[in-house]
């Protein structure tokens, strides 16, 4: 393998060293991502390798998934930066020989010389853009260079884009049933899997399109707006409004001083308690709940949010939220809205709108109507759906379990498979047809039609003419010979884009930031056609390779695959 000093070209295609690429690159997020982070067989495999002399054989290695996640018939691509992140400073540390050598003690010598040398710079990596609407057995990565080398990266490459992967997509369904005009915030950390299941989460989530998390380290790491309220132990942890000692509150404009906030909020809660149109609804309210909500507001005047399904939401939570909010109001300040946890989200929406309605006419509060309502309590694609069907007054979800574990499916399933060495195309056969992989170095395109909408992706071997936008091209399944269709594209995008050169010269795609690979994924979502996104029965998109591939393919499986015989 090149040594260290090989060149990786930059984006501009001037060259730059690889330690200069690594450094402009950064490292991994998790410090636990390191060329240790593998399974063993890569090491007892490159181990092989290098006693046959072969880990230097240049093979070229497919990275893709099987089948769509969630029954659906789209997923979004997540996972490269980080992936280019560890190649970037891809470098065993002598520890981690020390240990290699501990735990492989009957190797030579010469091979933890050769691993101490081992680095990414003569690597070449592929992929699609981040953030791309993707499909099955289309590669997401294609990744050549040394064999053994290659092969240690299979672990971790697979690890790195199968949740972020499958996250996103989740991520992207849950915004598609809640619609664009709703925020979506992810409170999954309690419950995600482990630190890294919680980062992860909140970085891929808002790729998927939720609009902030509750995470302060994501905040922090990756620039991701935070959102969040308060808990019930937070209002619980209230007794009586005697506890508020210091209640004077300043109009915004800090020329006028309310002395004693609390007496206000009372005053406010007996108009509200007297006001015909209100009759009825509640009596007595909780005022160990009203101390909290006034000491909620005393503490954030300017972005005064209650959680009000503490004792009872119509008859307590609303009536204190709405006082304190009143009392707020009349020193110029706008109260933010309420967060619902529990009980039946839709009808309790409906019924805290009528209610903020009803206040904004008798009081004349401007917009006090329009509060935000904000719900949680195990939301997931469903929960939201049943509440669209009902009719709500939901404007925001905030989503932990559901979203973050990827309950509805554990697994993306990606996998990462030798497709040619030394040139010569390797297949991987298999009894199941969707697991034989298609072999050679290709090029992938994506074709879209008149409408502007993608029609088909097709994998072309890598020294074929490309297709033309105008041009009639056969696209054909992969593996069923009846299924092919004439496609007269508008427009041609090669999907495979270089994002590390390795020693070939090649211009470096840039990694784009955060908010980039968010727009590019909401774009991409968007212009999909919509029978493939709906969530009943989408139309599968298609997925094709050319004629010349599709006989290469089956040329080959014949030539694999051994011959029965019957007696
Ligand atoms: N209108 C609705 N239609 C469909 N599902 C709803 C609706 N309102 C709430 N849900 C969901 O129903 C489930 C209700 O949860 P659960 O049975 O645990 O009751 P709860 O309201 O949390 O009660 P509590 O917190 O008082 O124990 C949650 O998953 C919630 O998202
Ligand atoms: O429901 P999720 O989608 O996971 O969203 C996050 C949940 O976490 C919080 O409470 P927590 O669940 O810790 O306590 P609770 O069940 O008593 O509300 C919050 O009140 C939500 O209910
Ligand atoms: O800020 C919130 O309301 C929040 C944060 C995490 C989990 N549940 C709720
Ligand atoms: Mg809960």
């Amino acid at each position: 393998m090149a040594a260290a000093a090989a060149v990786a070209a930059t984006a501009n295609g001037s060259p730059a060293t690889a330690a200069e690429a690594a450094e402009e690159i950064g490292g991994p997020t998790n410090p636990m991502v390191t060329p240790l982070l593998t399974d063993l067989y890569q090491f007892t495999m490159a181990y092989a390798y290098w006693r046959a002399g072969k880990h230097l054989d240049r093979a070229v290695f497919d990275l893709y998934f099987r089948k769509n996640p969630f029954g659906g018939e789209f997923t979004v691509f997540a996972g490269l930066e980080e992936c280019i992140r560890l190649i970037a400073n891809f470098k065993f540390k002598e520890a981690d020989i020390s240990f290699l050598r501990s735990v492989m003690p009957t190797c030579e010598d010469g091979f933890f010389d050769y691993l101490r040398e081992v680095d990414c710079s003569d690597v070449e990596v592929y992929a699609i853009p981040e953030g791309s609407v993707v499909f099955p057995k289309v590669p997401l990565m294609r990744i050549e260079g040394p064999v053994a080398a290659v092969q240690l990266l299979e672990t971790p490459f697979v690890n790195l884009v199968n949740y972020a992967s499958l996250v996103t997509t989740n991520a992207a369904r849950h915004r598609f049933v809640a619609g664009k005009s709703k925020v979506l915030l992810e409170f999954g950390l309690r419950r995600a899997q482990g630190p890294d299941g919680g980062i992860s989460a909140s970085k891929y989530c808002y790729i998927g399109g939720f609009d902030a998390t509750s995470n302060v380290a994501a905040g922090k790491l990756f620039g991701i707006p935070l959102r969040g309220t308060h808990s019930h132990a937070f209002v619980s942890s209230y007794m009586s409004l005697d506890e508020i000692q210091d209640r004077a509150l300043k109009s915004p404009d800090g020329l006028r001083t309310c002395e004693d906030f609390v007496s206000l909020v009372q005053t406010w809660l007996r108009k509200l308690q007297l006001a015909g149109s209100l009759s009825g609804i509640f009596g007595e309210t909780n005022q160990s709940e009203l101390a909290a909500f006034t000491s909620y507001a005393l503490a954030f005047p300017n972005n005064f949010l209650a959680l009000v399904d503490t004792y009872d939401v119509m008859r307590s939570g609303i009536p204190n939220f709405c006082a304190v909010a009143l009392a707020l109001n009349s020193l110029g300040y706008r109260a933010s809205g309420i967060r619902l946890d529990s009980g039946d989200l839709a009808y309790l929406s409906i019924v805290a709108r009528e209610f903020f309605h009803a206040v904004e006419k008798e009081f004349g509060a401007p917009d006090f109507g329009k509060m935000t309502i904000t719900a949680s309590n195990d939301l997931n694609e469903e929960t939201i759906d049943a509440l669209n069907k009902q009719r709500h007054e939901v404007d925001a979800y905030g989503i932990g379990t559901y979203l973050v574990t990827c309950y509805a499916q554990a697994a993306l399933g990606c996998v990462f498979k030798l497709v040619e060495i030394n040139n010569q195309p390797r297949i991987k056969l298999s009894e199941d047809v969707a697991k034989v992989s298609i072999p050679c170095k290709k090029r992938c395109f994506r074709l879209y039609g008149r409408e502007g909408y993608p029609l088909v992706d097709m994998m072309t071997g890598e020294n074929e003419p490309p297709p033309k936008a105008g041009e009639r091209i056969l696209c054909r399944h992969p593996f069923n010979e009846s299924k092919r269709a004439y496609v007269v594209p508008q427009r041609v995008e090669e999907l495979l884009k270089c994002y590390w050169p390795g020693s070939s010269q090649k211009p470096r795609e840039e990694l784009p930031s955060l908010k980039k690979i968010r727009v590019r994924c909401l774009q991409h979502l968007e212009q999909m056609r919509p029978d493939h996104m709906r969530r009943l029965n989408p139309t599968p998109y298609k997925v094709s390779v050319s004629s010349k591939l599709y006989d290469f393919i089956h040329f080959l499986w014949l030539n694999e695959a051994p011959v029965g015989e019957l007696q």
